[in-house]
């Protein structure tokens, strides 16, 4: 079963009188339970697409499908409904509110989803490393611990697709493989992956590997 669809999905930016084609033609389908990394260089469209897949973002040309719906051209109040229901979301924008703790932040994300379990939340600290720091407040993280928090967030409804753009950028080995872990569970469970990486170790756990070279697919 499909979970998520691009078509032929174009963005551009304007700033001034100059044009950037972050996107030009990206097609991409993504079957529950797959676990993808998306790689590329920088400024390849990686984030972009991320924003886009989510509906965070409008792409200028194309459409995205997710649990077989159109999500792209709708209403934010209807995107935001589809967003909530189907994603886990870490994007290099951050999703922590800064006067919750850690433990607060991913307790109040389950909340949102009707969902409430203490052992979870323990779990998903230990599971990105950040037992120490569990109490600290959002604006007290170093920016690694901020996008492990962020991380654990975006895990803590057990989506039924995470999208998260490079998240083991600044962890260490053990918390990688930790990771690595928890993305393979999230596989025989059912659940769908599409990170962001640059990292090797990562990408190369992935059952398959797309990339991106100057907003279009070039291997998938
Ligand atoms: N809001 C914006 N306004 C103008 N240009 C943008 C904007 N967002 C992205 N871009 C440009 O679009 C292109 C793709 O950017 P994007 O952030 O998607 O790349 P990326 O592959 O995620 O890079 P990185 O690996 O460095 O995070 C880049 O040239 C970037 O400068």
């Amino acid at each position: 079963m499909t979970a998520l669809v691009a078509h032929e999905l174009y963005r551009f930016f304007h700033t001034g009188d100059d044009e950037t084609f972050a996107l030009r033609g990206v097609s991409l389908a993504l079957c529950a339970g797959e676990f993808v990394a998306l790689v590329g260089p920088s400024g390849s469209g990686k984030s972009t697409l991320l924003s886009c897949l989510t509906g965070l973002d409008e792409p200028d040309g194309g459409h995205v499908e997710v649990g077989g719906m159109r999500l792209t051209r709708r209403s934010e109040a209807e995107r935001a409904r589809m967003r909530a229901s189907h994603f886990g979301i870490l994007l290099q924008t951050g999703n922590l509110f800064p006067h919750l703790s850690v433990r607060q932040n991913i307790r109040f994300q389950m909340m949102l989803a009707g969902k409430s379990d203490e052992a979870r939340v323990d779990a998903l600290v230990e599971t990105v490393g950040l037992r120490a720091r569990a109490h600290a407040f959002a604006t007290q993280l170093s920016g690694g611990e901020t996008a492990r928090a962020g991380l654990a967030v975006a895990l803590a409804a057990d989506p039924p697709i995470l999208i998260a753009d490079e998240p083991t950028a600044e962890v260490d080995a053990d918390t990688e493989s930790r990771l690595i872990d928890h993305f393979e569970t999230r596989r025989r469970a059912g659940l769908t992956t599409l990170l962001a990486t640059h990292s090797g170790a990562l990408a190369r756990k992935a059952d398959r590997i797309v990339r991106l070279h100057d907003g279009r697919v070039e291997d998938d």
